[in-house]
């Protein structure tokens, strides 16, 4: 696999009130062309931080980052992004706010519509086309969030947290939808979570970062192979085990944090 994303070297710095905080300090990372990438964090460690600048949001102080093997000044619709509030626009249909980002791009109706009604179908939400999203449950928002990012085809998709609002249940629905989606389309994914269960569940490769400044700590590859179930994961050879390694390590960092947060 050939990498597509590369942060290299890269330090970040935010003033505040006259004081600098550094939040990331000589970060590097890469995600391999059509990889499923888990960052996995205490707290304020800077996660939000490194999606936001493969986003193109933020610029480093130092090092850099390469999309496809070159630099890049914004944000782009190659790279979408999931948060973990959809924020839909209230006023638009369904249909509406999952064809928005297209049409702002100048595709006709027709075709964002086609490619739209196809996506809707995917995430479970044929029939809800002509709902407005005050009519939704949170998790069938998100559904919309994720149709919506998904339609311009990205290459990479960004998501930062994007079940942390929703209940257990609804949380663990969407994640079999995340990973189906994504093994549909094979596109690469750098997924953002406290959550060791969702990381280990989803994950081809965890990266556990560091209390602040963060820094990649460690990687673990969760072998669970291709299929997995959600139910039949907690009783796979071995998942105990890699389950209580990564939250010791995470565990450790976000006690680290803490004491740095003072
Ligand atoms: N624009 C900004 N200006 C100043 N400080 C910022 C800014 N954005 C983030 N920070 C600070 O940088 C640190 C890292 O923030 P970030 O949101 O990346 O952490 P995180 O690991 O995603 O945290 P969480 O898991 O709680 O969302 C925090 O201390 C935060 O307060």
């Amino acid at each position: 696999m050939t990498d597509y994303i590369d942060v290299e070297h890269v330090t970040l710095r935010f003033t505040e009130k006259q004081r600098q905080l550094t939040v990331l300090e000589d970060v590097s990372l890469s995600l391999a062309r059509g990889e499923f990438v888990v960052l996995l964090g205490p707290s304020g460690c800077g996660k939000s931080t490194i999606l936001n600048m493969i986003a193109g949001f933020t610029r480093p102080q130092q090092g850099r980052i390469l999309c496809d093997g070159r630099a890049f000044s914004g944000p782009h619709p190659s790279r979408g992004m999931i948060f973990q509030q959809p924020n839909l626009f209230p006023w638009l249909s369904v249909l509406d706010n999952v064809t928005f980002g297209l049409r702002m791009q100048g595709q006709s109706k027709t075709e964002a519509d086609k490619r739209a009604l196809t996506w809707l179908k995917r995430v479970g939400l044929e029939g809800f086309e002509r709902h407005a999203p005050w009519q939704l449950s949170g998790g069938m928002k998100q559904r919309v969030a994720m149709a919506r990012a998904w339609l311009p085809d990205p290459a990479v998709l960004l998501l930062d947290e994007p079940f942390g609002a929703l209940d257990a249940q609804t949380r663990m629905m969407m994640q079999e939808l995340l990973r189906s989606a994504w093994r549909q389309t094979g596109t690469t994914i750098l997924f953002v979570t406290h959550d060791v269960e969702e990381a280990l569940f989803l994950a081809d490769r965890i990266l556990i970062m560091s209390a602040r400044p963060g820094k990649i700590v460690e990687e673990v590859r969760p072998p669970f192979g291709p299929e997995r179930d959600i139910e039949a994961l907690a009783q796979a050879p071995g998942y105990s085990e890699i389950k209580r390694q990564v939250l010791h390590r995470v565990r450790t960092e976000a006690r680290r944090q803490q004491l740095a947060n003072g």
